[in-house]
């Protein structure tokens, strides 16, 4: 037997085959999923390319979904990341998008996946993707008659979700691909999920003008000093004083949780149902309130305009921990 002291063993050691992103298929070409070869994983639904899924390495879900949330494509999800596009909430006053359901119709459209774009290799020697990037297009080819006719512009998003070893980051291009101009509010509803919603503090909305949904009527005030923190009902747009790349920070215990820096997205929506979510039918458990936060980065005060041929860009990079 021949002696081989300084076999081959370790695959980082060819560059060429350092361990790649799986990225699989399944539930008959309606879900995508990645995992990076430290574990971290992301899945997506076609259904509004809705991100119903995020882990780290260790297997530990980021993101909160309800228990009854539909992923059959018969109602938009209720948890993950739906995406709000070309309307946030509705709009009764802006004639162009009056037709439309609450939050448009991004997230109840199939999406088209359109492939892994790019991914990178770490550089140090446990080798192998360190990120993976995945691409969804929806164009107005893929809507529904209803949504053509509610919302007759041609137009065509990218959506691209990046998994990384730090976080996720999400970002979309709006482009207008009709020969008139059109207006658009777009927005990524996170569901963090968090363990006790009395021991969750968000900072970066300090001193901020945000517009409160709940009182009746709408009322527009600032935001005091120190952070947010819930204890009933909140449904809030606050435009961060510190602009988009200050970071807005969950908080749990004291302990950073989440970090969300944003580009081009100048709101933040905090919203938790609180006791309300008992009669929201798609909501479980109906105690999931106190598991949950959403903090939404959007552009969603007021309106992007663009002209033919013209493109925007808007993004959240969310990392976690420290
Ligand atoms: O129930 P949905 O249509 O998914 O909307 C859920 C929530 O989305 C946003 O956070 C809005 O600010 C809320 O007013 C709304 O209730």
């Amino acid at each position: 037997m021949v002696d081989r002291p300084k076999k081959p063993s370790a695959l980082s050691a060819t560059p060429g085959l350092a361990p790649q992103a799986q990225i699989n298929i399944s539930h008959s070409n309606s879900r995508v999923s990645a995992v990076l070869p430290t574990g971290e994983s992301v899945e997506i639904l076609l259904y509004g390319a809705t991100i119903i899924s995020w882990k780290d390495a260790q297997g530990n879900e980021k993101l909160w979904l309800s228990e009854k949330a539909k992923l059959d494509a018969s109602k938009a999800v209720r948890g993950g990341i739906p995406l709000v596009f070309p309307v946030f909430g509705t709009a009764p006053d802006h004639e162009a998008t009056s037709k439309l359901p609450q939050h448009g119709f991004a997230r109840t459209s199939r999406w088209e996946f359109l492939g892994k774009s790019t991914s990178e290799s770490s550089s140090s020697t446990d080798g192998g993707d360190s990120s993976v990037k995945l691409d969804f297009g929806l164009s107005t080819s893929n809507l529904d008659e209803a949504s053509k006719k509610a919302w007759p512009h041609g137009f065509g998003l990218i959506y691209s979700v990046t998994l990384g070893r730090e976080g996720l980051t999400t970002s979309i291009v709006v482009r207008n691909e009709g020969d008139t101009a059109w207006e658009f509010q777009t927005l990524m509803h996170t569901y963090f999920r968090i363990n006790d919603i009395a021991a969750v503090s968000v900072s970066g909305l300090e001193q901020s003008s945000y517009i409160d949904k709940v009182t009746v009527p709408i009322s527009t005030t600032t935001s005091p000093a120190g952070p947010v923190t819930i204890t009933g009902k909140t449904d809030r747009v606050y435009t961060p004083a510190g602009g988009p790349g200050a970071p807005v920070v969950i908080s749990e215990g004291g302990q950073n949780k989440f970090s969300i820096i944003r580009d081009n997205m100048n709101e933040v929506v905090v919203w938790n149902p609180w006791v309300d979510a008992k009669s929201m039918a798609d909501f479980a458990p109906a105690e999931g309130y106190k598991n949950m936060i959403c903090v939404e980065a959007g552009a969603v005060k007021g309106w992007q305009k663009l002209e033919a041929g013209e493109t925007w860009e808007g993004s959240q990079v969310i990392t976690t921990g420290n």
